[in-house]
């Protein structure tokens, strides 16, 4: 478990100000969810908890510490696409990584060791529905189940902070559903902090302790404003408290209905306009 500190953090591209004055604080095993209109630096806030890119100004703090300006093991991802590698097998899509941090060069893993990450990855793959899919390639996957993959290739190194972008987005909302409810139980079993950027205001404050919305000032959207303003979080709502955790995941037991606080769809709307 983990927690980041996000202080007064701006992201500026040459002339235009993506990001500005973000304070945040997520705390250790959260679930937190960003929303926000289309371009408005959800993205780019990401790839700062990622370490793809650097603040123009101000720091991120992971557990009291600079957060690394690399990506790293300790932080996994999930993008809505293109996450895992066609040319591994579901098993070895797993153990890339393993094999990458044991061995930078070869890339391989020998003896105990590659024993214990297989069955590592085996459990894992069970976990997320993929037991019997170990020897297939992506392609012979559905779009759900390559993101359960991603998912497992993500969590396979025990990253102190899962990030997810948009990882359903392609989804059915059949295969939605199944899908959170195998999100839910690993955040659940693993403890990990995790943050989501969604365009799905359900999803938003139905899987999160916590749903920030980035925005430009209402005041600042004329075109001639869009460069030299740069959004900030409007809204920061807790939706559960992450304490309470139990009564978070319960939501996806037989008994429960949908958590009392998952708001319809129809009245999401006003939070993003
Ligand atoms: N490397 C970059 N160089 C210059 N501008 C960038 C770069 N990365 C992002 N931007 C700009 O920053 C702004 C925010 O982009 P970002 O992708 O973070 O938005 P977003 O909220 O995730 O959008 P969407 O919801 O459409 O995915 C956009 O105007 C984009 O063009």
């Amino acid at each position: 478990m983990s927690a980041i500190s996000v202080r007064n953090v701006w992201v500026e591209y040459g002339e235009q100000i993506v990001l500005e004055q973000i304070r945040l604080d997520i705390e250790s095993g959260a679930f937190v969810s960003i929303v926000g209109p289309s371009g408005c630096g959800k993205t780019t806030f990401l790839k700062l908890l990622l370490g793809q890119e650097r603040p123009t100004r101000g720091e991120l703090l992971l557990d009291g510490a600079p957060l690394p300006d690399e990506p790293g093991a300790d932080r996994g991802v999930v993008f809505q696409r293109y996450s895992v590698f066609p040319h591994l097998t579901v098993l070895g899509n797993v153990l890339l990584g393993p094999e990458l941090q044991a061995s930078p060069l070869l890339a391989r893993l020998f003896g105990a060791k590659r024993r214990a990450q297989r069955e590592a990855a085996t459990q894992l793959l069970d976990a997320v529905g993929l037991g019997e899919s170990l020897h297939k390639y992506p392609a012979q996957l559905s779009g759900g189940m390559q993101q359960r993959l991603a998912l497992a290739q993500a969590l396979i190194t025990r990253p102190k902070v899962l990030l997810l972008d948009e990882p359903f987005g392609a989804l059915d909302p059949g295969i939605r559903a199944e899908i959170h409810e195998v999100l839910k139980k690993l955040w659940k079993e693993t403890g990990i902090t995790i943050v989501m950027v969604t365009h799905d205001l359900r999803e938003a404050f139905t899987l999160g302790t916590r749903v920030v919305v980035f925005d430009r000032d209402a005041r600042r959207k004329r075109d001639a404003e869009r460069l030299r303003y740069g959004a900030v979080i409007t809204q920061n709502i807790e939706v559960h408290k992450r304490r309470d955790k139990n009564a978070v995941l319960s939501s996806a037991g037989r008994d429960d209905p949908t958590p009392p606080q998952a708001p319809r769809q129809d009245d999401l709307a006003p939070v993003l306009s």
